[in-house]
């Protein structure tokens, strides 16, 4: 029996999906509808569209986990709700709503009161974060400030209980320089930065990158834990299916800067929808077997995108006529939905 005939396939408006996309009742913290980013040509027509027409919420206490391989636009969605583009790209559509905000319609002094402060956000390159010849504890006592009406010995208890929180000697860590510390500290003392604003949202765009397996677990572990206890919302961006897997609540996997499947993530790891996200979940499953299988690979060249329609059906095994115009997003079961035209001759999984 084909895995997708028994569930009910609708197609949704925006608004529809919006809504029912999340179990959770709460207000969303941020809900991004129909954003497309594009390279700036020398007039409208001549943009390139990078990211088409992302939609998903992110609501208090949840962890939406952005999937994707390299290129697919992950990392400009983040850059685009941090009000971060460079110069050359722009939001050419859509919006951007952080708790009721329409944040492209900000200017970029109100983007600044926002970001770093009820948007918090981690990076792969954390040492950039820090100004390498000033200690880390005087460091995180200005950033305070400049947010927030605190006096300094008020700023230094704040921070030296934030340290404590992320598991860092507090007061080691608080009088060393930057390059005095490991990667994984260096991170923890980011996170100690993020949280300590008491934010709605931290976007973590492939924090743990550049860590070794152990302290990267480590690191996305304490998030993890520390995001229960503040109830904040976290986007985490992530190439690395297993992370993402393990922690997100729901997840959305890009390709080709479009979302092609979204949904609890239990339910898209339990019965993936999309060709792409069935042949991620094959590669991930090889690395996970004792003995290792045969190599699970996801056919053509990586980063092929099809300049019309189904950006996947270049390399989709499953790919026909319907696959040249752009798929519309149809909801299978709760709130998982998936952009593809073959769901229904799909076989299996
Ligand atoms: N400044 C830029 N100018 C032109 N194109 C860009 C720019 N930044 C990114 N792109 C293109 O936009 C697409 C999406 O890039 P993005 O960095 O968001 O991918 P990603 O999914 O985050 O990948 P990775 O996991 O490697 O970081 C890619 O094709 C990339 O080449």
């Amino acid at each position: 029996m084909p895995a997708v005939m028994d569930l009910k396939i609708q197609n949704l408006t925006n608004k529809d999906s919006q809504q029912k996309v999340s179990g959770l009742q709460s207000i969303p913290v941020l809900e991004i509808k129909d954003l497309s980013i594009s390279l700036r040509g020398a007039n409208r027509q001549e943009d390139h569209t990078l990211v088409k027409k992302l939609n998903f919420t992110i609501r208090p206490g949840e962890m939406l986990g952005l999937a994707g391989e390299s290129g697919s636009g992950k990392s400009l969605t983040a850059s685009a709700i941090l009000g971060l583009l460079p110069k050359s790209l722009h939001v050419s559509e859509g919006q951007i709503e952080f708790r009721g905000k329409n944040l492209t319609r900000l200017s970029e002094k109100e983007m600044r009161c926002i970001r770093g402060k009820e948007i918090a956000y981690l990076f792969q390159n954390y040492q950039g974060s820090f100004t390498p010849f000033i200690k880390i504890g005087k460091q995180l006592i200005e950033s305070l400030r400049s947010h927030e009406k605190i006096r300094k010995a008020d700023a230094r208890k704040k921070v030296l209980f934030w340290l404590e929180r992320v598991q860092v000697p507090a007061e080691r860590i608080f009088s060393s320089y930057p390059h005095q510390l490991s990667g994984g500290q260096l991170q923890r003392v980011s996170l100690a930065a993020a949280l300590m604003f008491n934010p709605s949202l931290i976007i973590a765009d492939e924090p743990t990158t550049a860590l070794d397996v152990l302290t990267s677990k480590k690191i996305l572990d304490l998030l993890a834990d520390l995001q229960k206890e503040v109830g904040c919302a976290i986007l985490l961006i992530s190439h690395d299916l297993k992370h993402l897997l393990k922690r997100a609540n729901s997840m959305a996997v890009m390709y080709g800067g479009q979302i092609i499947e979204k949904g609890l993530t239990e339910n898209i790891e339990t019965n993936p929808l999309h060709p792409y996200t069935k042949l991620l979940l094959r590669a991930r499953s090889v690395l996970t077997q004792t003995v290792p299988g045969k190599l699970a690979v996801i056919p053509g060249e990586p980063g092929l995108v099809a300049k019309q329609g189904c950006s996947f059906t270049l390399r989709c095994t499953k790919s026909s006529e319907k696959c040249s115009m752009v798929p519309e997003m149809q909801l299978a079961e709760d709130s998982h939905c998936t952009a593809c035209h073959n769901l229904e001759t799909e076989e299996g999984n």
